[in-house]
């Protein structure tokens, strides 16, 4: 494709939108015609990221006047809650854009599921049968055809990259998954929270939403449904004192007779055609540091000292991979845009 497609970006004064337009802004088939804020609306993109400063942007702008059928994609980058009220009305008011959004509003199939640990009624929940879980080495087909992508959250991204095709080869029980799980502060998104603060997240390492994360809800739909089973999962997350990157470990238990070389072989062959994720070879160690800024996700599985067990740790950058670049990629895919576009940056170092 040559031409330009018009798309907005919802929530650009955020991490995610910051990091969009980064990447975005040279996408050859991408051009930014609206950018909206909330608190920050009426300013210049360069005074809210001055990182951003000389590039050719849009003033950042309130959602209010936005001609929704002018668009051939709409990026969102809002909290949950908001973002299925926008959808909603964009969807009620044109056929035309694609919506591809970053947020949890439109991750889980069961409406139920998302009161459950979202607390609110979802405000559209029909949405669901124009959504595509937006996981973009699994679930292309749908990418390709749904009105709406829905991004994972970034720990499911890692996760799920992990241990899906381990799940679909019946290798691990998947009624014994845990899943210990760290994250740089920006997972946090912008707005001010006192656990953020570099004098409170700073020299700290800490634990939170023990046994409740809402992530917990995706990883169990999605393992779930590859595995034909209802299964509960172990999830617990920590914040680390970086600003991006998160990294999962997996704590496995091997089905009888399967050992760490059918892992290892199994994820070779699933990934060994895809550009952005990266099995390490025997007994390098995937770190967050090896993905920073860039799109990829590196994995490697580990022998267990306890026999029939294995441990699979994964890194990504959250706010490339976990967020802004997926988003990217399954734009590329639900537009037939080679799927690299864009994304072809080397992480950086140190
Ligand atoms: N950060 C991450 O690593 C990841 C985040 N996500 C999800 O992506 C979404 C965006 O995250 P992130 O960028 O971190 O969030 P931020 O908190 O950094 O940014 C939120 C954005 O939404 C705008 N906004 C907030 N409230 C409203 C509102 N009521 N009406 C209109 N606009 C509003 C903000 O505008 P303003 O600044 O002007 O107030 C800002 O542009 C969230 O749903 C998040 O859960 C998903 C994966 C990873
Ligand atoms: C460090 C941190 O707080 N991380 C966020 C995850 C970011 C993400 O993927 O958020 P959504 O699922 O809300 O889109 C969290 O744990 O809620």
């Amino acid at each position: 494709m040559s031409q330009k497609l018009n798309a907005a970006l919802l929530g650009a004064s955020g991490y995610t939108g910051a990091d969009l337009m980064r990447l975005g802004v040279r996408h050859p088939n991408i051009d930014f015609t609206v950018l909206t804020a909330n608190t920050h609306a009426g300013k210049p993109v360069e005074e809210v990221f001055p990182h951003l400063g000389g590039v050719d942007l849009p003033q950042l702008q309130r959602a209010d006047d936005i001609n929704w059928s002018e668009l051939d994609v709409v990026f969102c980058g809002l909290p949950h809650a908001t973002s299925q009220q926008i959808v909603s009305e964009i969807v009620k008011s044109t056929d035309r854009p694609k919506i591809v959004d970053m947020s949890a509003d439109f991750r889980l199939r069961d409406p139920a599921q998302y009161k459950a640990w979202y607390g609110n009624d979802h405000v559209d929940p029909q949405l669901q049968d124009i959504a595509a879980y937006g996981l973009t080495e699994h679930n292309r087909d749908a990418i390709r055809s749904k009105r709406i992508i829905a991004c994972p959250g970034c720990y499911p991204t890692a996760t799920l990259i992990a241990l899906l095709p381990l799940a679909k080869a019946s290798l691990i029980n998947v009624e014994a998954l845990i899943i210990d799980a760290k994250s740089g502060v920006t997972g946090a998104g912008r707005g001010l929270k006192q656990n953020t603060l570099a004098a409170e997240a700073g020299e700290s390492l800490s634990p939170y939403a023990v046994g409740a994360h809402r992530h917990t809800a995706e990883l169990e739909q999605e393992i779930g449904a590859v595995s034909g089973k209802e299964i509960k999962v172990n999830f617990t997350p920590h914040l680390i004192p970086m600003s991006r990157g998160e990294l999962i470990t997996a704590h496995l238990e091997l089905e009888s007779g399967k050992s760490v070389n059918d892992l290892r072989a199994v994820l070779e062959s699933n990934y060994q055609d895809e550009p952005f994720v990266r099995v390490l070879s025997e007994g390098k160690m995937p770190s967050t540091g090896m993905v920073r800024g860039s799109n990829t996700c590196v994995i490697n599985v580990f022998e267990d000292r306890i026999p029939g067990r294995a441990i699979v740790i994964a890194a990504l950058d959250n706010l490339v991979k976990g967020s802004a670049g997926q988003a990217l990629q399954n734009f590329n895919v639900a537009f037939g845009i080679e799927e690299t576009t864009g994304l072809s940056q080397i992480p950086m170092f140190p």
